[in-house]
């Protein structure tokens, strides 16, 4: 029986994928498994036997990531699992930006429903009125899953798209109408765009990547979207702009006391995935990735190791390593299970950056032992027999 623990509630469509093997567990350190959200990691130490960790979602930037490979735990995201449900998001704060349309809701809320309403409405809607998107420039920054989807919609309601990503992936680029520009100075698209709109994970190399010199290079009047992440802002220099106008509007998905009291923002409580459909899909793949990992030691969509994939064990047994990424390390596996008069039926290795990550089927079951001495060598992270 594998044991998994809920950090965040996760949708119940995706808990169903578990199949009788699983059950959820009452303690964290009961489990082979976490599935997260957005609950913050950084401070949380996970048992020993927690081989797994699984986002539900996209960004990881709530995780340890290199505490956590370290251990031997894979991390895994759902890569697009919820891009349509930011997109639509997006497309919604472009429009709400473009009038007032909360203004006008709040200001008839306000309104004694008297039988004139609809005179003094009429009187009124100018001090609501705005423009439109269509025929706008419209600047992506970030064309991953969610930078994309945005792109090729915005392209359908009439803007004009300009999408800059200079990491960007041949499956993105694919997926991509051809009326996209592909910008490849940012500054570009700081200095022609009136919408603009950032899709980014948030790293080291990204954290305040739009700041006061960025928004200085802006046109007067644009409207900023983040559905990304808050610290990818310097939001203190975008106060500044949005109490002069420079900045018309800020739409963010990311409550915080610098936006709460700031003029001209339009905050949401992080609602981008919080649609029926995206968490389900994220629960899904989260699940679906984490019985494969355990009980096929199959590794698809990590975030800290490489993906790795032997399919179904057909011989006797199957060990997994996670190890660092350094030389003489197979060698020192198959001198260990040689010694042992283990035969080698099938072997992968993969890494990526720091880490790697090593599948050995064998044709005789694996005992303790073996699995010890390989525990016991230098830079191995972490043994597991899955068969
Ligand atoms: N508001 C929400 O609820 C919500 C939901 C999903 C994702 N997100 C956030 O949105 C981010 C993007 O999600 P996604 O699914 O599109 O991820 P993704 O990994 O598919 O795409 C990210 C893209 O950013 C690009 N990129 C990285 N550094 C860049 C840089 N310096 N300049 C330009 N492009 C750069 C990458 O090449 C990649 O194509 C996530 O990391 C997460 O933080 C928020
Ligand atoms: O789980 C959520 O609601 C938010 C997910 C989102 O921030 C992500 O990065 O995928």
């Amino acid at each position: 029986m594998y044991g998994y623990y809920c950090l965040n509630p996760i949708s119940q469509v995706g808990l169903k994928e578990f199949s009788k093997k699983y059950e959820q567990a009452e303690l964290a350190e009961k489990a082979d498994a976490i599935l997260v959200r957005s609950a913050d990691m950084h401070q949380t130490e996970l048992a020993p036997g927690v081989a797994a960790v699984a986002r539900a979602g996209a960004g990881v930037n709530n995780i340890p990531l290199e505490q956590l490979a370290k251990k031997g735990v894979v991390v895994f995201n759902t890569p697009g699992a919820n891009a349509n449900g930011v997109k639509e998001m997006v497309l919604a704060g472009m429009l709400l930006a473009s009038r007032d349309i909360v203004g006008g809701i709040e200001w008839l809320k306000s309104q004694e429903p008297a039988e004139d309403l609809a005179k003094k409405a009429e009187k009124e809607k100018k001090k609501f009125a705005g423009c439109e998107i269509s025929g706008k420039k419209l600047g992506i920054i970030g064309l991953g899953a969610i930078g994309v989807k945005v792109a090729n919609a915005a392209v359908h309601l009439g803007m004009e798209v300009y999408g800059y990503d200079p990491f960007i992936s041949v499956d993105a680029a694919w997926n991509l109408s051809r009326s996209i520009h592909h910008i490849n100075d940012i500054a570009e698209i700081y200095r022609d765009c009136d919408y603009i709109t950032i899709h980014v994970p948030l790293l080291k190399t990204t954290k305040k990547m739009i700041g006061k010199e960025e928004i200085s290079h802006m046109k007067d009047g644009v409207v900023l979207l983040n559905f990304a992440r808050d610290l990818l802002v310097d939001e203190e220099a975008l106060c500044e702009a949005l109490e002069t106008g420079k900045v018309k509007k800020y739409v963010t998905d990311f409550a915080n006391p610098v936006v709460a009291k700031a003029p001209n923002t339009l905050v949401t409580p992080h609602l981008g995935a919080s649609t029926e459909e995206s968490e389900d899909n994220c629960a899904v793949m989260a699940v679906k990735q984490i019985m494969d990992y355990l009980e096929n030691g199959n590794i698809k969509n990590s975030v800290n190791y490489p993906d790795c994939d032997a399919g179904k064990c057909v011989d006797a047994g199957r060990i997994t390593i996670n190890h660092k990424n350094v030389p003489n390390m197979i060698s020192q596996f198959t001198k260990t299970l040689g010694d042992a008069g283990v035969n080698i039926a099938n072997m992968t290795n993969k890494s990526k950056g720091d880490y790697a990550y090593t599948m050995l089927d064998v044709t005789s079951p694996i005992d303790s032992q073996v699995a010890e001495a390989l525990r016991n060598i230098e830079h191995v992270y972490r043994v597991r027999v899955v068969k």
